[in-house]
């Protein structure tokens, strides 16, 4: 695999046997670097979609592929080893220390144990854990620190692309909060072409360069940067969903990381003006012009 990580899905379909066509007809390019979020209805086909890059799902038609090569062509134990998967409730092995669910990975992929434990020790650090806790057990931790080990083991192979299922779906508000701007910190450091798979459109708003906002059968309903989709909803769809729960909340803007994060009077991030640090953003919306939305019937 390339080092670029371009994520390109192709007219991809998928019927699961039983019928159920969770997936119609989907395509959509993933830059290299970049972060996508899809976000959707429950059953609208975000988790099929994410898998399909690790050919944990196979498309009934269409293709997907990284950096030009057709993941079909590619051997799925390799293709999985190589890329990070975080999943909701962390995915841990429970039988096994925090330390050697990191490793895993890297150690089927060939790194020595001794390597893997040090890179391990370095990832621990760098997602807020100490390294003391290498040699607990998953449940000896709290959910939180979890998901931090779930996040540490994804990236332990040093991946080019990041699948992450609902990675804070299980945590608490304001650890998910905390977790999220890690997560944030951590991607302006390391560029992973990351898919992120959330039915929380805050949390799209907050880690996604783009978000694809899906109707059942995978359909998208729009594709844009927050931004975009803030100031210009495609349809009563998209705008009833981007404003559900939204109300008559205040909503104001405070500079996080050198962006502008558009916050609520719950502290919790309605979405981000002006993307990139350096880009001029003049179109920000003012919060006052943000779609306020319906509360869904
Ligand atoms: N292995 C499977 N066999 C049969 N049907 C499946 C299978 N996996 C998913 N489905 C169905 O496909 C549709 C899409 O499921 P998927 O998990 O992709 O949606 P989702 O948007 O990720 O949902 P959620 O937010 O609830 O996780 C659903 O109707 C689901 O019941």
């Amino acid at each position: 695999m390339g080092s670029k990580a371009v994520i390109g899905f192709e007219n991809v379909r998928k019927e699961y046997p039983g019928g159920t066509l969770a997936v119609e007809d989907f395509s959509l390019e993933v830059a290299s670097h970049e972060s996508v979020v899809l976000v959707g209805t429950s059953g609208s086909g975000k988790t099929t979609l994410m898998r399909m890059v690790n050919r944990m799902v196979d498309p009934t038609s269409g293709r997907v592929h990284i950096d030009g090569d057709d993941v079909a062509s590619l051997d799925p134990v390799q293709l999985r080893r190589s890329i990070g998967y975080v999943m909701q409730a962390s995915g841990l092995l429970p039988h096994h220390t925090v330390l050697d669910n990191i490793t895993t990975v890297p150690v089927l992929r060939g790194s020595s144990r001794r390597d893997a434990r040090t890179r391990a020790g370095e990832l621990m650090e760098t997602v807020g854990l100490d390294a003391a806790l290498g040699r607990r057990y998953p449940w000896q931790l709290s959910g939180g620190q979890q998901q931090r080990v779930g996040v540490a083991r994804g990236l332990a192979a040093d991946p080019n692309i990041l699948l992450m299922d609902e990675p804070f779906g299980a945590v608490d508000p304001i650890v998910r909060r905390e977790l999220q701007q890690e997560l944030l910190h951590l991607q302006r450091d390391l560029k992973k072409t990351i898919v992120f798979v959330t039915h929380d459109i805050d949390e799209a708003f907050l880690v996604g360069d783009r978000v694809v906002i899906l109707r059942p059968g995978g359909i998208i309903a729009q594709v844009g940067t927050p931004q975009e989709i803030l100031a210009e909803p495609a349809d009563d769809f998209v705008a009833s969903f981007v404003g559900a729960d939204r109300g008559t909340r205040t909503l104001h803007v405070e500079r996080v990381d050198g962006r502008d994060i558009v916050v609520d009077a719950d502290g919790r991030a309605a979405g981000v003006l002006g993307r990139s640090p350096g880009e001029q953003s003049p179109d920000a919306q003012s919060p006052d012009a943000l779609p306020t939305g319906e509360t869904p019937s």
